[in-house]
């Protein structure tokens, strides 16, 4: 079994004073007109990272890509690589390969060629240049179609293509916009990890754009979440689910429920909310320093931390009463919406554990919902 994103080895240069990033953009401005693409935007990336920008349509993400690549030059502001301004740096000066959303083919070449291609302008040995492609043929599974021009190729057989003919180059510094966008499912998931394995054996250094935000977690060593071309958070694919900064990034990434409160009271330890929907909450104080009593604020909880019972909690805190009002089987999994009296949904997971299980609970049952005081987290927007 294979080691799963981020956890598969202690890579933290991030959290490392002295190590030096090997791309950081300072402040950089993007305008298009006047519309601005991306806004006064701060960002490291270390050597060997599995980079993911993850945000809607528009945000600005390719836009960053190509300034890095330069195809765009930053409005202000400026992009380092190990040390060094791009300011002025054309495309093919910089070690920096781009694999685009368009993948622009040679169509009079076959697979192979259209893999090989690079490999012979950079003048190398023709032996090496089989054997290279060879391995990367397998690795995104067209081994039989090698022989193949572009045209006779499926949209997601081309996309593997294109992959194969920009990891080949094995450039230090790789950027992806949505490379594994058109295949199906199994296919995206064992690419993922083969992508993975790749980037970690040949110690390259991927920059990734992806709409699918299962796909950004797994692979990734850091995510930065963007919204209207800036970033609203990075960190580890835990921290971005565990701890999220606001509503926009718990929102973001997985499903969560989001309760609006007051706070009532706030010690080091434990932060206490009166929550619009008539229960207190009791949740485990973070370092966030402008949560202060009486604000408003919301706490954001995901649904497999919630635990469903026919019995009432004996804590008062952190249990509430609903009826059941959807079930969602799974298999694996059910999910339950839960409708408070309050009027409120609330979503919690149940893993299915046992195969059968006696008096199961069905539709219009009256519920408890309760978590700890860790499940969850408070958040000042
Ligand atoms: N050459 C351009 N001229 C004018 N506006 C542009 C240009 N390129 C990008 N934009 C605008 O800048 C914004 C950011 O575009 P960008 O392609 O970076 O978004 P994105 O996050 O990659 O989106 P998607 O996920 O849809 O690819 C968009 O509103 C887009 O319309």
């Amino acid at each position: 079994m294979k080691s799963l994103g981020s956890t598969r080895r202690s890579f933290t240069p991030w959290l490392d004073a002295n190590a030096k990033p090997y791309i950081s953009f300072q402040n950089v401005t993007k305008k298009f007109g006047d519309f601005v693409a991306v806004d006064n935007l701060t960002l490291n990336i270390y050597e060997r990272e599995f980079y993911s920008l993850l945000g809607p349509s528009g945000c600005g993400k390719t836009t960053l890509l190509r300034m890095l690549a330069g195809f765009e030059e930053p409005s202000s502001g400026e992009i380092f690589l190990d040390g060094v301004s791009l300011k002025g740096v054309p495309p093919h000066k910089r070690p920096v390969n781009m694999m685009f959303q368009s993948y622009a083919l040679f169509p009079h070449m076959s697979v192979r060629d259209n893999i090989a291609f690079g490999l012979k302008q950079a003048g190398i040995a023709k032996a090496q240049i089989t054997e290279r492609v060879d391995a990367i043929l397998k690795l995104v599974k067209l081994e039989e179609f090698a022989k193949r021009k572009p045209d006779q190729l499926s949209g997601g057989q081309r996309q593997r293509v294109a992959l194969a003919r920009s990891v080949v180059l094995r450039p230090k510094l790789l950027l992806l916009d949505e490379p594994l966008g058109a295949l199906d499912k199994k296919l995206r998931e064992e690419t993922q990890f083969e992508l993975m394995d790749l980037q970690q054996d040949l110690g390259l250094t991927f920059m990734i754009v992806t709409h699918d935000q299962e796909e950004a977690m797994t692979m990734s060593d850091r995510i930065a979440v963007m919204d209207k071309g800036t970033v609203i958070q990075t960190g580890t694919p835990a921290e971005i689910y565990e701890a999220p900064n606001s509503r926009y990034v718990a929102d973001f990434i997985g499903t969560v429920n989001t309760l609006e409160g007051k706070i009532v009271e706030k010690t080091d330890k434990m932060t206490t909310l009166l929550g619009n929907d008539g229960f207190t909450i009791e949740a485990a104080t973070t370092d966030r320093p402008a949560l202060t009593k009486d604000k408003t604020a919301w706490f954001s909880i995901r649904p497999e931390k919630i635990k469903v019972s026919r019995k009432k909690p004996e804590k008062q805190t952190n249990a509430v009463e609903g009826e059941i009002w959807d079930i969602g089987y799974l298999g694996d999994m059910t999910l339950f919406n839960v409708k408070l009296d309050s009027g409120t949904i609330m979503r919690a997971s149940v893993l299915n554990a046992k195969r059968t299980v006696d008096d199961p609970i069905g539709y219009e049952d009256r519920v408890w919902l309760s978590f700890d005081p860790d499940a969850g987290i408070v958040l000042e927007r």
